[in-house]
C-alpha cells in the first residue's frame, strides 16, 4: 500500500508495518508501512525544493488554495467525519463538528494572518519603516490522535498559508483521517512537495525531529513526548518548536443556585470525547457539606445514565470509545490502582465489553489519598477532591505541574475575578465547560502544557517571523552628519 506522500507522488513506506482500527469491533481500517529515517530525508529535500516558489506565491494565491481546500472539507464532509468516528471512536455528530472545525479554520486563519503578522508601514524619519513578514522555511506538524484532522490542521493551515512547505506526520492511531486529509490538499490543488505526509509510528517521528533540514518542529500532543522534543531541540536557538501538550485541568465548583446546570456542565467538561480531549476537566473540586454531597450525588445519578456505544450507534451516544483496547487497559489500571491507594468510587467506571475500547464514565473521590499523581489520565475518568473553602479550593486546583484550564462554577462575579487572578492557565472559563475552546482565540497553556507558544488563532505567530525595515527609493547624505564626519 502506499502510505507515504512525497513530492506529490503516493508511494510504499519502507519502515515497520502498521495498522489502525475501529477500537470497537477491532475491524483493520488501514495498513501500511511506516517512512524509513531515508524516506523522511527524501520529503525533507522535496519540501525544502518546493519552499521558494510556493513562498514567493502572494497571500492571494495561497488563500485561493487554502479556500478551495475548504470547499473540499465541505463536499466531502460526510465522508471526512465518517473516517474519523469509525477510527477514533467518537460518535457521528462529534466527528461532524470536528470537520466543521477544520473547514473553518481557513477563514479564521486568514483573520488571523492579516492581524497578526500582516503588513505595517509607517513613516519614520527620512525613510519609510516596514514590518513584514516571512515564512520559517520546512515544518514538521506532529498531531494527536483525539482530533486526528482538526488539531494537525490548526498547525498546517496557518504554517501553509505564511508560505512554509509542511511535513505532517499523524499520528500512528489515525492515520486513515490523515491519508484522507491529505487527498483533500490535493483535491484543492496544493502544489507537489507543499505538503508532504509521513506516516508512522515512533520510530517515523524520531527521524523527522532529529532531521537537521527543518526549520520548525509543531507539536500537539502528550507532555512527555513534548518535554522529549523541548530537549531534543535545546541548544538550537535557530529552529522553532511549538508544543501543544496535556493538562490535569481542575473544575472548582461552588454552592450555586442551578445544580443541574452545574451537573450538565460537569459532565460535557469530563466526558464528552470520552475524556479525550486534552481541556477535559480531571480534578472536580467540591465544597465540604451536604451541598456538595448532593451535587456529586446528582452527577452520579446523571452519569450512569449517560448513552456510551460506537460511533454509528442510532440513536446517537453521548460517549463513543477511547482510541484503543491498549488505552482502554491503562485507564482501567489506572483506576485500580487509585481505588487500591484508598480512593473510593462513587461511580466506576467500567469495560463492559474485553474485545472493545468502550469505557463507562468514572467518578473517583480520591480526597483521601495522600499521594495523588498528578498525571493526565486521558479518558472518561474524573478525580472529586472535596475542599474546606475557596482558598483551599484555588491551590487545590494550582496543585499541578500543568496549566492548560481551569474552570470555575460559581454564582459569584467576585469569586470568579480572584479564582481569575490567582489561578495558572491559558484558558480560564466561569460558568462555561472546560472543553470546546474556540478557533478565534488563543490556545495553548503554561507550565507543562505548552512552551509558550499557544495555537489557533494565535498560531500565526509561530508560522512566520517578522522582519523589520527601513526603506527609502534613494540613498542621500544626512542634512545633519553625526560628529567626527566629514565628507570632503
Ligand atoms: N494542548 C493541546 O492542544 C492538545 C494536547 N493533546 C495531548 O495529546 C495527548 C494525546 O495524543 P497522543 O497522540 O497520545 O500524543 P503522543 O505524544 O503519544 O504522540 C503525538 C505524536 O508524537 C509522535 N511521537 C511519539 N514519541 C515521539 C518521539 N520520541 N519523537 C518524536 N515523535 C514522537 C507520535 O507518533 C505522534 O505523531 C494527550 O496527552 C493530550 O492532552 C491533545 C490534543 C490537544
Ligand atoms: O485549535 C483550535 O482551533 C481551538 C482549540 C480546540 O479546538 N480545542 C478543543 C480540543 C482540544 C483537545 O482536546 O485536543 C477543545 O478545547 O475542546
Amino acid at each position: 500500500m502506499n502510505s507515504l506522500y512525497i513530492a506529490g507522488s503516493w508511494l510504499a513506506g519502507q519502515g515497520e508495518l502498521f495498522e489502525s482500527r475501529n477500537p470497537v469491533t477491532q475491524h483493520v481500517l488501514w495498513a501500511g508501512n511506516g517512512a524509513t529515517a531515508e524516506q523522511v530525508e527524501s520529503a525533507v529535500q522535496a519540501a525544502r525544493q518546493a519552499f521558494p516558489s510556493w513562498a514567493r506565491r502572494s497571500l492571494e494565491e495561497r488563500i485561493a488554495v487554502l479556500d478551495a481546500f475548504a470547499a473540499t472539507l465541505k463536499r466531502r464532509a460526510d465522508e471526512i467525519a465518517r473516517c474519523i468516528g469509525e477510527e477514533t471512536g467518537k460518535p457521528l455528530w462529534e466527528a461532524a463538528t470536528e470537520v466543521t472545525s477544520m473547514a473553518n479554520k481557513i477563514a479564521i486563519s486568514v483573520q488571523s494572518y492579516r492581524e497578526r503578522t500582516g503588513e505595517k508601514s509607517g513613516p519614520l524619519g527620512d525613510a519609510t519603516a516596514v514590518l513584514r513578514h516571512k515564512p520559517h522555511g520546512v515544518v514538521a506538524v506532529f498531531g494527536p490522535y483525539n482530533f486526528p484532522g482538526h488539531l494537525p490542521n490548526g498547525h498546517i493551515v496557518p504554517a501553509l498559508l505564511a508560505g512554509n512547505t509542511v511535513l505532517f506526520k499523524p499520528s500512528e492511531l489515525t492515520p486513515k483521517v490523515a491519508e484522507l486529509t491529505v487527498q483533500c490538499w490535493i483535491e484543492a490543488g496544493l502544489p507537489a512537495g507543499v505538503l508532504n505526509l509521513l506516516q508512522g509510528a515512533r520510530e517515523t517521528g524520531i527521524a523527522l525531529a532529529a532531521n537537521p533540514g527543518i526549520d520548525g518542529l509543531f507539536f500537539t500532543g502528550s507532555s512527555r513526548t513534548g518535554n522529549h522534543l523541548h530537549q531534543q531541540f535545546s541548544g538550537r536557538p535557530d529552529k522553532i518548536l511549538a508544543l501543544e501538550m496535556g493538562g490535569n485541568n481542575p473544575l472548582v465548583v461552588d454552592e450555586v443556585a442551578d445544580m443541574d446546570a452545574a451537573v450538565y456542565t460537569i459532565i460535557q467538561s469530563a466526558f464528552i470525547s470520552a475524556g479525550q480531549r486534552c481541556t477535559c476537566a480531571r480534578r472536580l473540586l467540591v465544597p465540604q457539606g451536604a451541598w456538595g454531597d448532593a451535587l456529586l450525588a446528582r452527577l452520579v445519578a446523571v452519569s450512569s445514565t449517560i448513552e456510551v456505544g460506537a460511533f454509528d450507534q442510532q440513536p446517537a451516544p453521548f460517549m463513543g470509545s477511547v482510541i484503543s483496547l491498549a488505552a482502554a487497559k491503562a485507564l482501567m489500571d489506572a483506576q485500580e490502582l487509585m481505588l487500591a491507594n484508598g480512593a473510593v468510587a462513587l461511580l466506576e467506571m467500567t469495560q463492559p465489553q474485553d474485545q472493545a475500547a468502550l469505557l463507562t464514565p468514572g467518578i473517583i473521590d480520591v480526597t483521601g489519598v495522600t499521594e495523588r499523581e498528578d498525571e493526565e489520565l486521558f479518558g472518561p475518568l474524573l478525580q472529586v477532591i472535596r475542599y474546606h473553602d475557596f482558598e483551599a479550593a484555588i491551590a487545590e486546583a494550582n496543585n499541578t505541574q500543568y496549566g492548560l484550564a481551569a474552570g470555575l462554577l460559581s454564582d459569584s462575579e467576585a469569586r470568579y475575578q480572584q479564582f481569575w487572578l490567582e489561578s495558572r492557565a491559558g484558558i480560564v472559563n466561569w460558568n462555561k465547560q472546560l472543553t470546546g475552546a474556540a478557533s478565534t482565540a488563543p490556545f495553548g497553556g503554561v507550565g507543562a502544557s505548552g512552551n509558550h507558544r499557544a495555537s489557533a488563532y494565535y498560531a500565526a505567530d509561530y508560522c512566520a517571523y517578522p522582519v523589520a525595515s527601513l526603506e527609502t527609493p534613494s540613498l542621500v547624505v544626512p542634512a545633519t552628519l553625526t560628529p567626527g564626519i566629514t565628507l570632503i
